[in-house]
């Protein structure tokens, strides 16, 4: 079936009434970024046309140079005032938990999985989406765990997970392009991290470490440790 997307709300619910689910949330999703590039034609700081990339998953300023996210226009040369949804899992094996790192982490610093999420998707499909794409592992069960408001370097609300994985199905692939390292970390080597989590000295003497308590990955690591079958549980 075809369908007009630049036409009136009424026409648009018309439409999905006469869809299945499927194809109605591909419908509203197409319609929200079309929306989205016709409302980001121009720069907000230079005033010149942006352009969307192929994919049309953001617009640049050939000018500014600033890039635009449908999710929030986030760069770090401009502060934000919308925030953007990001997801952050902790994957267990039922014994071990599944820690990453990007080149541009401090040095010896390992986290949870954390991605943003894309326009049309819930959080359960972002979840299972960044961690296939992160280390190439399926995911099993999904338990949300907690949120919190994060500033650096733009506003994101960050949505925290854990998760488990099929028994048996561990191996990883690790995405080089989006991660420097990822890795299963026994029970005992993260309990141990977390313990003497001082990053100045873990630093100094080349053990890995883990993000500060501030930030929620820690919060969800420290999860983990006192209750590891948490990601098995029933959500
Ligand atoms: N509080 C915590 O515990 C914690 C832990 C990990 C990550 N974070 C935060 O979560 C966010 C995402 O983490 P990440 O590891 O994916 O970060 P990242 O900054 O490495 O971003 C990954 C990619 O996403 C793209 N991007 C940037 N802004 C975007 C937006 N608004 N919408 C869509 N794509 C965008 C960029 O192209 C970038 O290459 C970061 O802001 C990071 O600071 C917080």
């Amino acid at each position: 079936m075809e369908i007009e997307l630049k036409g009136s709300f009424t026409d648009l619910r018309k439409a999905l009434f006469q869809l299945n689910t499927k194809d109605a949330s591909l419908l509203t999703t197409a319609q929200a970024l079309l929306r989205w590039h016709d409302a980001h034609q121009f720069c907000s700081r230079s005033g010149q046309p942006t352009k969307k990339n192929v994919a049309g998953s953001k617009r640049v300023c050939p000018s500014s140079k600033i890039i635009y996210y449908p999710q929030a226009p986030t760069r770090i040369s401009i502060p934000s005032s919308q925030m953007a949804p990001v997801v952050i899992t902790l994957v267990s094996d039922g014994t071990r938990c599944l820690l990453a790192r990007q080149s541009s982490f401090p040095k010896g610093m390992y986290s949870a999985l954390a991605g943003f999420c894309d326009i049309g998707e819930s959080l359960e499909e972002a979840v299972r989406r960044e961690v296939a794409e992160e280390v190439g592992l399926e995911l099993e069960r999904l338990k949300y765990s907690a949120s919190q408001h994060w500033s650096f370097p733009n506003s994101s609300l960050m949505i925290a997970c854990h998760a488990s994985v099929k028994p048996g199905q561990t191996e990883i692939q690790v995405n080089l392009k989006e991660l420097e390292a990822a890795g299963w970390f026994s029970h005992d080597e993260v309990a141990t991290a977390l313990r003497r989590n001082n990053p100045y000295t873990q630093q100094q003497n080349g053990t890995f470490w883990l993000p500060p308590k501030l930030a929620i990955a820690h919060q969800l690591i420290k999860e983990w440790v006192e209750k590891p079958s948490c990601s098995t549980l029933p959500a």
